[in-house]
């Protein structure tokens, strides 16, 4: 029989997450989504077919796997309503909840749980996504498997062994859409004062971005090396790179992801955990 996922919640997140899993051959009859309200439910079971639900527990009753995809801060609640269910069907929990620790999950559903925990990031929603990934000692080869091939729905899944660094996963892929966002900003400003019409700009900007990443990961040739086949000696490159590097760019940014990684352990810590 085909795995049963239910997801609690049916927001930003979630949505992506089923699109992605229905898209690479996921049977909507297996999916399930809940939400206290139907107006949130209607989207999704209309665009995707999938079974619906405002019972959180009587959607949980036959799942082997449940994503909690809610808001972290109403999460306990959410969670603590659950653990009769999830203690005696004991599916694999999987949260995309930010600064939520996994003790602190498994505990407010009762204990003794298969538990992942996820860091993904916005672009998940057009299939692009980055997550990055951590077990509990409860989780099984299999159920592994099955989290990665549900990540994997929505894009590039990365496994760390221990979950401090998913803190430095939210630090690079986690926010950091919200980096090369600023970045679009920021080259759509100073091209519009260069003279191009402001749509001109930011569209070669982010033209220019993909370009960039799609041959980075293309390439067996390091970041490094791809610069440097750009920068002609004496050329116009080099010149703007010299700026960056003397702004030092990279210490900047260092110091932007300290500060977020240092803000997820904040989080963990204000909601109950670490
Ligand atoms: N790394 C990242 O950039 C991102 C991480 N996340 C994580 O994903 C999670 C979900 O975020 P979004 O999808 O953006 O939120 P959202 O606000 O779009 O969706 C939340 C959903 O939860 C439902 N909900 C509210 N109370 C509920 C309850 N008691 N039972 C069941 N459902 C309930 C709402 O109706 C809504 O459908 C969050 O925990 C967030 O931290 C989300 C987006 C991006
Ligand atoms: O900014 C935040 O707190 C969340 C976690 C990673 C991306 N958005």
């Amino acid at each position: 029989m085909a795995t049963r996922v239910t997801f609690i919640g049916a927001g930003n997140m979630a949505s992506a997450i089923i699109g992605g899993m229905i898209d690479s051959g996921f049977s909507p009859s297996a999916i399930t989504a809940t939400s206290p309200s139907d107006a949130f439910l209607a989207p999704v079971h209309e665009r995707y077919g999938i079974h619906t639900n405002t019972d959180n527990v009587a959607a949980v009753a036959q799942a082997d796997v449940v994503v909690l995809a809610v808001k972290p801060q109403i999460m306990k609640e959410v969670c603590e309503g659950l653990a009769g269910v999830v203690q005696r069907q004991r599916p694999l929990i999987i949260s995309v909840a930010a600064g939520l620790d996994a003790a602190t999950l498994e505990a407010w559903l009762g204990g003794d749980l298969p538990l992942v925990r996820c860091m993904p990031n916005t672009p998940a929603l057009v299939g692009t996504g980055a997550s990055g990934l951590c077990a509990n000692a409860r989780v099984s080869d299999e159920q592994r498997a099955l989290a990665t091939e549900l990540m994997e729905a929505v894009g590039l899944v990365e496994w760390v062994e221990e979950e401090h660094l998913l803190d430095a996963v939210t630090a690079v892929s986690g926010s950091g859409p919200a980096y090369f966002f600023l970045m679009f900003e920021a080259m759509e400003e100073a091209g519009v004062k260069l003279g191009l019409p402001a749509d001109t700009a930011r569209r070669l900007a982010m033209q220019t971005a993909l370009g960039a990443a799609k041959m980075a990961m293309a390439s067996d040739k390091s970041p490094a090396e791809l610069k440097r086949n750009v920068m002609s000696p004496g050329g116009t490159t080099e010149r703007a790179i010299e700026h960056l590097e003397a702004a030092e760019l990279r210490r900047i940014l260092a110091e932007a992801m300290d500060a977020c990684a240092a803000r997820a352990r904040e989080m963990a810590a204000e909601r109950g955990g670490r």
